[in-house]
């Protein structure tokens, strides 16, 4: 597999003594270039935990996580902080925006940080990703004029101002209603035909039907997973089953 993602035995735990929670308990998972895949499991099971590892937002316990060939806990802050920043993409179920700036603004504002300060290539790339996202026209309106929908729409442009290689998404659907939620879902997969791999955390057997891979995690491991790939000519119906299939099998 030409792997983006390699984790070897990540072991993660939180708090001390007897208060130890083990979150992430010896995974290993690779995701390939270009992939799409899916992770879901009971709450508590370490889903989150396990993006924020393999994206080297969080440090790990134990283990290896690389991203191509580089080993991230190997990496200086500084270097790290620029792997995430510069191939790595991030979209969260509430995008956060800072509430004095328009929605334009909020989109650049992390390139913008970047030391690229070609505003007017900025501005141009945005709304680019504006227009290919459905939000043109929204440019300067508050954060707070628009809908979930757009919002998040707005998030999934500030993730991809650079380009990354990888959209780590946590419930990016999960705030949102069947029909935005569907957008969405709609938009993550055009994104990823385009070439950009994404580890995608969806409590929703819908969301997690559009994917190439889902894996199932059940206290801190990742114990079941469904290629989805060879279904992929077949309808959206028989994806939804097989995944509603690998939920009911880690009790979910
Ligand atoms: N910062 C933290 N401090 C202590 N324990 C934590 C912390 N973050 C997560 N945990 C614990 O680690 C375990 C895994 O949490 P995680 O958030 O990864 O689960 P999840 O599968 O994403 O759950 P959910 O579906 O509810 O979001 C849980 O037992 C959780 O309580």
């Amino acid at each position: 597999m030409n792997s983006i993602i390699t984790g070897r035995n990540i072991v993660k735990t939180f708090g001390k003594g007897n208060e130890q929670v083990k979150a992430l308990n010896g995974v290993n998972v690779e995701i390939a270039k270009g992939e799409f895949v899916a992770v879901m499991g009971p709450s508590g099971s370490g889903k989150s935990t396990l993006l924020f590892a393999l994206s080297g937002m969080d440090e790990i316990t134990g283990g290896s996580v690389k991203f191509g060939d580089t080993e991230l806990s190997k990496l200086r802050e500084n270097a790290l902080a620029d792997v995430r920043r510069t191939k790595m993409g991030f979209v969260f179920q509430q995008p956060t925006m800072l509430k004095n700036l328009n929605l334009l603004d909020n989109i650049i504002l992390h390139a913008a940080h970047e030391g690229k300060k070609d505003t007017a290539k900025l501005t141009q790339k945005a709304k680019a990703l504006m227009k290919k996202t459905g939000i043109t026209g929204l440019e300067s309106r508050d954060t707070t004029e628009v809908s979930g929908g757009q919002l998040q729409r707005a998030g999934i442009c500030r993730a991809l101002m650079n380009a990354p290689e990888i959209l780590f998404a946590d419930e990016p659907t999960g705030a949102l209603n069947s029909k935005s939620a569907e957008e969405i879902m709609g938009l993550l997969v055009d994104i990823n035909k385009e070439g950009t791999a994404i580890l995608l955390v969806t409590h929703d057997a819908k969301v997690a039907a559009r994917a190439d891979r889902v894996l199932f995690t059940k206290d801190g491991n990742i114990v079941s997973e469904l290629p989805l790939q060879k279904f992929s000519g077949r309808d959206m119906e028989v994806r939804v089953e097989k995944v509603l299939a690998g939920m009911a099998a880690v009790g979910i």
